[in-house]
């Protein structure tokens, strides 16, 4: 079954990122764009990791995981090199309302990253649904260059009218034409 993409409000969202190596370093970059309750359990701690969680003032245990720390969040992220702890984290959290991702198999997975390209608010992800996270990472450069900056712009513009004309068939139509002549201007 393929993967539903979903946008999820995370703010007040508890997560949990096992691991604090490279890839554990490449997924705390992206979550404290959306959350900053973050704790980090490691064994070990990058110096890419701890930087992060100095900046930004995410909670630190450096100690192995142990059963049990899983209580308590929404989200865990499981970045180790150790799969077997993998599987037994997520078999740990079936039990729970716990969303899991584990960074090396898709089988551990409640959900799994997408790459994605955000101007303002428009926010474009892609997935693979793990078949070729290097193409997943090629159609996001592709996009990236082809999304005008301007659309941060246009974007505010058009929330800012949708607050302030009147709901109904006029208002539809006249959405529809100001989005029409900006992606004439704008894509090729
Ligand atoms: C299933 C998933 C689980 C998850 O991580 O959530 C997963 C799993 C694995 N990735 C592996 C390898 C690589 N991953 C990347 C890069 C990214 N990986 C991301 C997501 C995902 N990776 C999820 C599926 C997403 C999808 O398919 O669409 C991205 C999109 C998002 C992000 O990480 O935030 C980010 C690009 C971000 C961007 O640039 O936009 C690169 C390229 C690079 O790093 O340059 C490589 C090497 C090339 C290659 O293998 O393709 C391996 C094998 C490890 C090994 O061989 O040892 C596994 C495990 C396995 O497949 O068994
Ligand atoms: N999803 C993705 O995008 C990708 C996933 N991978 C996979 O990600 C995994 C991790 O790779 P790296 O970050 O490069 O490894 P790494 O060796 O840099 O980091 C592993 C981290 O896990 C910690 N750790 C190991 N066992 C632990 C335990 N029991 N309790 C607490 N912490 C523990 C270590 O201290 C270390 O900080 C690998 O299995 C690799 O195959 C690799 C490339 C991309």
């Amino acid at each position: 079954m393929s993967y539903f993409p979903l946008f999820m409000d995370m703010s007040g969202l508890k997560v949990l990122v096992v691991g604090g190596g490279v890839i554990a370093t490449e997924k705390l970059e992206k979550l404290v764009d959306f959350t900053k309750e973050i704790t980090v359990i490691t064994k070990e701690i990058s110096e890419g990791a701890d930087q992060l969680i100095k900046k930004y003032s995410l909670t630190l245990h450096q100690r192995m995981y142990q059963t049990g720390d899983i209580n308590g969040f929404d989200i865990v992220i499981v970045a180790t090199d150790t799969v077997e702890l993998h599987k037994a984290i997520y078999e740990e959290s079936r039990s729970e309302r716990i969303l899991v991702n584990s960074v090396d198999n898709t089988d551990y997975c409640d959900f799994i990253f997408p790459s994605y390209v955000q101007k303002g608010d428009l926010t474009i992800a892609f997935s693979t649904g793990g078949a070729s996270p290097a193409f997943a990472k090629q159609i996001r450069r592709h996009f990236e260059k082809i999304i005008p900056d301007s659309v941060g712009d246009f974007l505010q513009k058009m929330k800012g009218l949708r607050s302030t004309i009147p709901k109904g068939k006029e208002r539809m139509k006249y959405f529809d034409t100001l989005v029409e002549e900006y992606f004439r201007k704008n894509f090729k």
